[in-house]
C-alpha cells in the first residue's frame, strides 16, 4: 500500500525546527547533509522536490547566544532574520555536494491570499523545479505580524503542496509518526500506520508541540494532511532521524504514518479559495440556501442570506455560515459588504431596484464556491 512516495513525481518535504537545529542547540549539519543526499537521489530518479525548512528562529536564538526562544514578536523576527542566513548557507553547501542548486523562497500568508501573488509564487516555484533547482522555503518571519502568520510550517508545507500540485507531502519530525496519543506523555501510545486524511479522530489523537523549539506539534501536521488532501496529495509523517528515510519511502517501504487523500481534488482556483487562512467577512445563510449549496452545489443568491458580517470588497473570499455559526462553504463574493447588506433577503429581480445596478444575480457563483 505504501507506494505513494514511490509513484509521486512532485513532492514537498518539510523538516521541523527541532530536527534542523538539534533541539535548538544549533544547525545539525550532519542531518542536513543526509537529507540533501537523499533528495539528490530522488531528483536523480526524476522526482521534483521542494523543501520547506523550519529552524530560522531556533538557529537565530542559538547564534545570538540567547538561552531560550523569546516571547516578544520583534525578538523572534530578529532571531529569524539571523537564523535564516544560517539555513540558506547550510542548505546551499549541502546540496552543492551533489551538484544541485538551491533557491531561497520566503512566503507570507498574504502572498497566498492575493491571487496575483499566489500565481506568481506558483510560477516561480514551478520554474525553479523545472530548472532542477531545490527551492528552500520558509515563512518570511521578519515581516509578518502575529495575526497573519502561518505560524507553523506544517500549514505552509500543505499550502505549498497545493500550490505546486504536489503528489505527496512528507513531514519529517522528531517522532516515528502520528501516535494514538502524544508518546512523550503516554507511553502506551501506538503508531498509526495508515489512515484517511481528514478523519476527525486523528485530530483528537494529536497534541501540541512536545519540545520548546517546535511550534504546532502533531495537531498542525494532521490538519496539514487534511489541507493537502484537498489537492489530492497524500501526507507521510515520519522521523527525520530514521536512516535513509526519504529514499526508503521512495522505494515503497512503509515508514511512519501515511495519511491518504480520499477526497476528489478541487480545481486549482477552488483550491486557492479553500486555502485562505483568514477571511474578511461572512454571510449567514438560511436553511434553504444552506441545503441548496450542500446538496445541489448551487450558487448563493441574496435571497438566501439573513445577515452579513465584516468588511470586504467585491472579489474577496468570504465564509458562508449556517444559523448556528457553522461554516459550510466559502467563496468569492460578487458584491462589497456594504452592497451585500443592502440586498440581504432581496429576490434577484429586486437587486437592481435596491442598488441602482446589478453586477451579477448571484452573491457567490457556484464556480467560485467551495464546500468546507
Ligand atoms: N499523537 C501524537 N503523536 C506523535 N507526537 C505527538 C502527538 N501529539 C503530540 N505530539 C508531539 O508533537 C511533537 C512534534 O511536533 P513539533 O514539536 O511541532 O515538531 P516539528 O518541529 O517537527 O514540527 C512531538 O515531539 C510530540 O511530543
Ligand atoms: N518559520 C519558523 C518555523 C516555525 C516552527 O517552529 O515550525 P515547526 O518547527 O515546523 O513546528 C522558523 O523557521 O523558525
Amino acid at each position: 500500500m505504501h507506494s505513494i512516495v514511490q509513484s509521486a513525481q512532485r513532492l514537498v518535504v518539510k523538516v521541523g525546527s527541532s530536527l534542523v537545529t538539534n533541539e535548538g542547540r544549533g544547525l545539525d549539519h550532519t542531518a542536513l547533509a543526509r537529507w540533501a543526499a537523499q533528495i539528490a537521489e530522488l531528483t536523480a530518479q526524476g522526482k521534483a522536490v521542494a523543501l520547506v525548512s523550519s529552524g530560522a528562529v531556533a538557529e537565530g536564538v542559538a547564534r545570538l547566544g540567547w538561552k531560550e526562544k523569546p516571547s516578544a514578536v520583534h525578538e523572534k523576527q530578529a532571531a529569524a532574520a539571523v537564523g535564516q542566513m544560517g539555513l540558506c548557507q547550510a542548505y546551499e553547501s549541502a546540496f552543492r555536494q551533489h551538484g544541485l542548486k538551491t533557491a531561497q523562497v520566503l512566503l507570507t500568508h498574504e502572498d497566498m491570499a492575493d491571487r496575483t501573488r499566489y500565481l506568481n509564487a506558483r510560477s516561480t516555484l514551478l520554474t525553479l523545479l523545472a530548472l532542477g533547482v531545490i527551492p528552500i522555503i520558509n515563512e518570511n518571519d521578519t515581516v509578518v505580524t502575529a495575526e497573519i502568520r502561518f505560524g507553523d510550517n506544517d500549514t505552509l508545507g500543505a499550502l505549498v503542496t497545493n500550490l505546486i500540485e504536489g503528489d505527496a507531502l512528507i513531514i519529517l519530525t522528531d517522532q516515528q509518526g502520528l501516535y494514538t496519543a502524544d508518546p512523550r506523555k503516554d507511553p502506551a501510545a501506538t503508531l498509526v500506520r495508515q489512515a484517511v486524511a481528514g478523519t476527525p479522530e486523528l485530530e483528537t489523537m494529536a497534541g501540541g508541540a512536545g519540545s520548546s523549539v517546535g511550534t504546532g506539534g502533531m495537531y498542525t501536521k494532521v490538519i496539514a494532511a487534511k489541507r493537502a488532501a484537498r489537492s489530492g496529495a497524500a501526507t507521510v509523517i515520519a522521523c527525520g532521524r530514521e536512516d535513509s528515510v526519504l529514499t526508503r519511502l521512495a522505494a515503497g517501504e512503509p515508514i511512519g504514518t501515511e495519511l491518504v487523500a480520499q477526497t476528489t481534488p478541487l480545481a486549482a482556483k477552488k483550491q486557492w479559495i479553500a486555502d485562505h487562512l483568514q477571511l474578511k467577512g461572512r454571510v449567514i445563510v438560511d436553511d434553504g440556501a444552506s441545503r441548496a449549496m450542500l446538496e445541489r452545489g448551487s450558487s448563493l443568491l441574496p435571497i438566501g442570506v439573513v445577515a452579513v458580517e465584516g468588511d470586504f470588497r467585491r472579489g474577496e473570499v468570504v465564509s458562508c455560515v449556517d444559523g448556528s455559526g457553522h461554516e459550510i462553504a466559502r467563496g468569492l463574493i460578487n458584491y462589497s459588504a456594504t452592497e451585500a447588506r443592502r440586498i440581504v433577503r432581496a429576490p434577484t429581480g429586486q437587486i437592481e431596484a435596491v442598488l441602482g445596478y446589478i453586477d451579477e444575480p448571484e452573491l457567490i457563483h457556484r464556480d467560485n464556491l467551495v464546500l468546507v
